[in-house]
């Protein structure tokens, strides 16, 4: 497994983070347990802010929060400086609660609610990124009812499509999110919020993939963006002080990912960006991103305990761990690979290939198909690197299995973030009718 960040393993053999040993994080804790490493997510955060700073452009790194949205993330990203993307009321409400400055929010999402876009105009957030027609009607209404004027930044759809390792332009117009370039509704959509009276047009914004190992789509993106700004300002004397180029920079999971240092992205961001509005003699605009992936994926260890295993002979030796798709649901939705290491017996050789399974009843319920290790015997403790990203955020209760606590490590230091959820928690929201008060045997 690659020890990212401050991983090491330490003179007793065991996996250590941030100072951290992480056999004795599970036996304080228990397990599953997310382990995020916080000098790593500081440091990703400083990353993007240093190269941006070195571009002379003016910009906000806002960090997408749909990858890892807990209230200790949120103080962390206020101190470093970042903005924050939120997509719905709950991201909301967590970093309103966690003191995040309102007006270095950005709200994100193609259906937010008439009772969402309140609650937003009411903490003063910083800009509204908005999806659809609806939506920019309504906003302009929501907003006039409150006497503000907002400021938005439309979400256009480029036409580039980015995959890991190459991008398409695909003018295609079939997404949920956006308004698209090649058929007018970006232009309609200028013209109309320009019109409005109580929204405030700030610039576009494009999101071309996510998980990105090259930065060509990018660079086209931000092509199509100026020149989409410089028809607006020929055509509608409308002009962009802000263009944000979304998030989706890769993270290595494993041996074969090749992701590029966050600098780089910048630096051809910034590049793109400078050469493509100068060359249509554009008043520089600002530059945000908002990276989610890439701030807090490679942060994030998953500890658990082995238990039960399963030999069959010519075909393969499962290994069951005290989680799966219920915190990591990423195999099981997007085939995902992961790396991982017996966090116990660091410095052992491997010895065998195994099959990681989890505990939920159903068969895809698999977070590593194939991956050495010495012998895994029942109590050893499983480490599983990269799971810092899109996967506390997309926990769920199957077969009622409790969330995981989350730990913060740092210099030694253990934190715990995010307690692990109590039976009592699955029951909370349950409630049994009056009529089914007592149980009334019906044969
Ligand atoms: C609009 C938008 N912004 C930002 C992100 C964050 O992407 P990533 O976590 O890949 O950086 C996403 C997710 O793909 C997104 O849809
Ligand atoms: N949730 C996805 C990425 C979606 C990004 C958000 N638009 C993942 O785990 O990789």
């Amino acid at each position: 497994m690659h020890l990212h960040g401050t991983s090491r393993v330490n003179a007793l053999g065991h996996l250590e983070v941030g100072g951290v040993d992480t056999t004795e994080l599970a036996a304080r804790y228990g397990t599953p347990l997310y382990v995020v490493d916080e000098a790593l997510v500081r440091r990703r955060c400083r990353e993007f802010v240093d190269a941006f700073q070195a571009s002379g452009l003016k910009f906000q790194v806002a960090y997408a929060s749909k990858a890892f949205c807990v209230m200790a993330m949120c103080r962390i990203i206020a101190e470093e400086g970042l903005s924050l993307d939120v997509v719905s009321d709950g991201e909301l409400f967590t970093a309103l609660q966690a003191g995040f400055p309102p007006e270095r929010i950005h709200f994100h999402g193609n259906n937010k609610t008439p009772a969402e876009i309140e609650m937003a105009l009411d903490a003063g957030i910083g800009c509204f990124v908005v999806d659809n027609f609806t939506e920019l009607r309504m906003l302009d209404a929501i907003a006039g009812s409150k006497g503000k004027r907002v400021p938005i930044l439309l979400r256009i759809t480029p036409g580039v499509e980015a995959h890991t390792h190459e991008y398409i332009s695909t003018g295609q117009i079939d997404s949920k999110f956006g308004f698209d370039l090649g058929n007018g509704a970006a232009f309609e959509a200028v013209q109309e919020s320009a019109a409005a009276n109580h929204l405030l047009l700030l610039g576009v914004h494009s999101h071309i993939g996510s998980q990105i190992f090259e930065v060509e789509g990018f660079r086209v993106a931000a092509e199509k963006v100026a020149q989409f700004a410089s028809q607006v300002r020929d055509e509608l004397n409308v002009v962009f002080s802000v263009i944000n180029l979304g998030g989706g920079f890769g993270i290595r999971y494993v041996e074969g990912d090749t992701p590029l240092p966050m600098s780089t992205y910048v630096e051809a961001i910034a590049e793109a960006v400078k050469t493509r509005f100068e060359a249509v003699s554009y008043p520089m605009p600002e530059i945000w991103i908002e990276p989610g992936r890439s701030i807090v994926g490679d942060a994030g260890t998953t500890l658990y305990t082995v238990g039960t295993h399963k030999d069959i002979p010519g075909v393969r030796k499962y290994v069951s761990v005290d989680g799966g798709m219920t915190d990591n649901p990423r195999p099981a939705l997007y085939q995902s690979q992961y790396e991982a290491m017996l966090a116990n017996r660091a410095s052992e050789p491997s010895q065998e290939t195994v099959s990681i399974a989890g505990k939920c009843c159903e068969s895809g319920d698999m977070l590593i198909w194939d991956v050495e290790l010495p012998l895994v015997q029942t109590g050893d403790i499983l480490a599983v690197a990269s799971t810092g990203a899109y996967n506390y955020s997309m926990a769920s209760n199957y077969n009622r299995i409790r969330r995981p606590a989350v730990v913060f490590v740092k210099d030694g230091m253990a934190d715990m973030a995010v307690k692990r959820e109590t039976y009592e928690d699955l029951v909370r929201n349950d409630v049994v009718p009056e009529r089914m008060k007592q149980i009334q045997s019906v044969r």
